[in-house]
């Protein structure tokens, strides 16, 4: 078993409290991701579970049983790294048995869960080597099988990812969720990298400024955000966002957000539209709103759209197949926005049709 939960959790470092009460429940086998921008306090959060960092109130249980105060080793929890933390003079060999030998474990059976570790994170010809002998991404593999020879309940990973190069990381990624299939131990991850959120969570856990804003499955955020600043952290690019329009703003700024519904919503501040759901108009369209291109970018695939919208102060982004390739820097196009795609915020950045803001897990 391998369930971890959080009730009330607070964290103080003497007047400033930088978590300020979370409530979670991580299933056992679930692949749980902390993400959010820098300082939120999600290392901090992970670190209070795996015990080295003290918890200033709440409870944490693990299986059910209060942990707050067991030693880290007692917790039958296991952190790996981004700085990887391997003994530079030891083998590759000698660092996954390493705990295995202060617990006691003998030495063929060390020997015999080495090799088994190894295999399964394919290092097996690396295991005479030392750690300087070894790339970046051989490196954080090893830090891995450190983890996995104690058998733990739970895997703490606190960006283990970040140090590797963007092709490394992809792989790191699949061999990472290939890794907790076949495990099928609890994983709670911290990364500030939407991306390998949503590829790798089960569920995601979305913090911003000590709290959890919102907590669910990734296709769920992405599409019914609890509010504004999940819609915003969520998807690249960035979702826009499109203010009501003052009475007196220009045509185009209020045909955009006519087409987008926003005249049906009376309580919407601003509206939300993926990238992805601004489209071009064909040939000569009356309803499309008028838009001139600020910046064209190709990337083989797609192209992003970086666009003006008379009275909008933001510019707008539109992610479009690769067939609109042609557009350039200073062309006029027309923009099509349905209201079907829109998302609603209040004054106070709520999503209009929002569920409770942290919906805990049964
Ligand atoms: N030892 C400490 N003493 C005082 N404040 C701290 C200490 N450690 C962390 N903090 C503060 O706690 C807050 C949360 O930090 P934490 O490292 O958990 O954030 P994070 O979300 O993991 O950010 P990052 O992605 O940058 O690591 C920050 O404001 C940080 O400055």
């Amino acid at each position: 078993m391998g369930q971890v939960t959080l009730r009330g959790i607070r964290k103080r470092y003497g007047d400033h409290e930088v978590i300020q009460g979370i409530d979670l429940d991580v299933r056992d086998g679930e692949f749980m991701v902390f993400v959010g921008p820098s300082g939120c306090g999600k290392s901090t959060t992970l670190r209070m579970i795996a015990g080295l960092e003290e918890i200033s109130g709440g409870d944490l249980l693990i299986d059910g049983a209060r942990a707050n105060d067991l030693r880290p080793a007692d917790r039958g929890a296991a952190m790996v790294f981004q700085s990887y933390a391997l003994y530079p003079h030891m083998t590759v060999a000698e660092n996954m048995g390493f705990a295995l030998k202060m617990a006691g474990v003998s030495r063929a059976e060390r020997d015999e869960q080495v090799r088994r570790t190894a295999e399964i994170l394919r290092i097996t010809d690396l295991l005479q080597r030392t750690p300087k002998q070894l790339s970046g991404g051989q490196r954080q593999r090893v830090a891995i099988g450190r983890a996995i020879v104690r058998k733990p309940k739970v895997f703490l990973f606190d960006e283990p990812l970040s140090n590797l190069d963007a092709a490394l990381r992809v792989d790191m990624r699949i061999e990472l969720t290939r890794l907790h299939q076949q495990l099928g131990t609890t994983m709670i991850y911290v990364t500030h990298d939407q991306v390998e959120a949503m590829t790798m969570g089960d569920r995601i856990a979305v913090f911003n400024q000590g709290r959890i804003e919102q907590l669910g499955a990734p296709m769920d955020l992405y599409h019914r955000p609890a509010n504004a600043f999940v819609a915003g952290f969520l998807g690249a690019p960035r979702i826009n966002f499109i203010e009501r329009p003052a009475a007196h703003a220009p045509g185009a700024a209020r045909r955009l957000w006519e087409a987008l519904g926003g005249a049906a919503r009376p309580a919407a501040a601003r509206l939300g539209l993926r990238p992805e759901h601004l489209q071009l108009a064909a040939g000569h369209d009356e309803s499309a709103v008028p838009a001139t291109v600020v910046l064209a970018e190709h990337l083989g695939d797609v192209s992003i759209l970086h666009l003006r919208v008379d009275g909008i102060a933001e510019l707008l982004t539109a992610k479009l197949p690769a067939g609109a390739g042609a557009l350039h820097d200073g062309d006029t196009v027309g923009l099509i926005a349905s209201a079907e795609h829109a998302l609603g915020f209040d004054a106070e950045s709520r999503a209009l049709d929002a569920r409770p803001a942290v919906p805990v897990a049964a």
